[in-house]
């Protein structure tokens, strides 16, 4: 399978505010200098075209971030990003600008991402026009076919987003992401401010468009029984670092990082037979002065005097990878 995406070593950075360290520093007894996160520390992995990816992870350790990275509304700070082949990450070059208008986000709350003061049909059909991928004159007809794509009634062009539903309101958020006719689409948390009722619609929803277009997903959330139900392959981060990756029915069969082991153990799954981990103990370290060597063993329970040591490697085995010196010569 070759790839639509690949990220190689990608990096991001943000400096904090000195005050901020300091206060926390205080809190935590602790003496920091450096006041640079980690959000995503050298990320490698691929996607191909026609997948969903799932981007799992407890909050804090940079799924959006990365997912922002890839949307091209965030620098990187190292590493590169290839879409269909073109570096995305030169702002400079045009071919970049054209790949990243194939690569749309939707984001979690539908309501602070859609203008207040737009009518629908502006706020679906205003990049397409932008873009030269329909007219003014046509815009109308445009939007109306892609509020029916979403599952909506074209009627609704002229209202305002106050006017709908959580639920609608994310159907509009969808509808304009894809009126600039991406092929990949970032979902960072897009269901995760709704009723649980309506999070089934808008997966459905999700799932038909796949088939319908064609669509590539790369799907961010903290709710693994999401992830499990639509993806097919998980990409699992712990403090900025990619730890396993894994097809979806490996990953939570037999998950082999002692934090994907964690993370599964938490989510409520029906079935007899299924194994029981030892549940994740402690709070997620400050990105500010996270530990040394693999960022998980301080809550990791299979932790050996290597792990504070050494960086694990994301090894690659018969199509899993896992960074963790269990799978990698040992913790001694
Ligand atoms: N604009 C920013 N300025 C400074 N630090 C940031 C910024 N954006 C993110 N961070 C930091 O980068 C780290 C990763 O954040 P990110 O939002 O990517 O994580 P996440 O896994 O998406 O979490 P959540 O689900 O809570 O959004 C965090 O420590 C966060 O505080």
């Amino acid at each position: 399978m070759t790839a639509m995406l690949e990220l190689s070593d990608v990096s991001r950075q943000f400096v904090k505010k000195l005050d901020s360290i300091e206060k926390l520093a205080k809190k935590l007894g602790a003496s920091v200098s450096e006041s640079c996160v980690n959000a995503v520390d050298s990320a490698s992995f691929h996607i191909a075209r026609g997948e969903v990816v799932g981007l799992v992870g407890e909050s804090g350790c940079g799924k959006s971030t990365l997912g922002r990275m890839v949307a091209g509304l965030l620098p990187v700070s190292g590493g590169t990003i290839r879409f269909e082949g073109v570096d995305v990450t030169d702002a400079a070059s045009a071919d970049a600008k054209t790949a990243r208008l194939r690569i749309q986000m939707i984001f979690q709350d539908p309501m602070s991402s859609l203008n207040p003061r737009m009518k629908v049909e502006e706020i679906v059909g205003e990049a397409a026009v932008y873009h030269g991928l329909t007219t003014r004159r046509e815009m109308s007809a445009y939007v109306a076919g892609i509020l029916r794509q979403v599952g909506l009634d074209p009627a609704y062009a002229q209202r305002f987003p106050h006017q709908f539903s959580g639920g609608q309101r994310q159907r509009i958020g969808i509808a304009r992401a894809l009126a600039v006719r991406p092929e990949f689409l970032i979902c960072d948390e897009s269901i995760a401010a709704l009723d649980v009722s309506i999070q089934a619609q808008v997966i459905n929803l999700f799932q038909d468009l796949r088939r319908e277009l064609d669509l590539t997903y790369l799907f961010i959330s903290h709710d693994l029984s999401v992830v499990e139900h639509i993806a097919d392959r998980v990409v699992v981060m712990y403090l900025g670092r990619i730890v396993e990756i894994a097809s979806t029915e490996a990953l939570f069969d037999d998950p082999q990082h002692p934090y994907t082991q964690a993370l599964i153990d938490q989510v409520p799954r029906l079935g007899a037979g299924r194994q029981t981990y030892r549940t994740i103990k402690g709070e997620i370290p400050s990105p500010l002065a996270p530990p040394p060597g693999c960022h998980f063993h301080p809550r990791c329970p299979m932790a050996g005097p290597r792990c504070t040591r050494d960086t694990p490697v994301l090894r690659n085995d018969a199509g899993r990878s896992v960074a963790c010196h269990l799978h990698d010569g040992g913790t001694e």
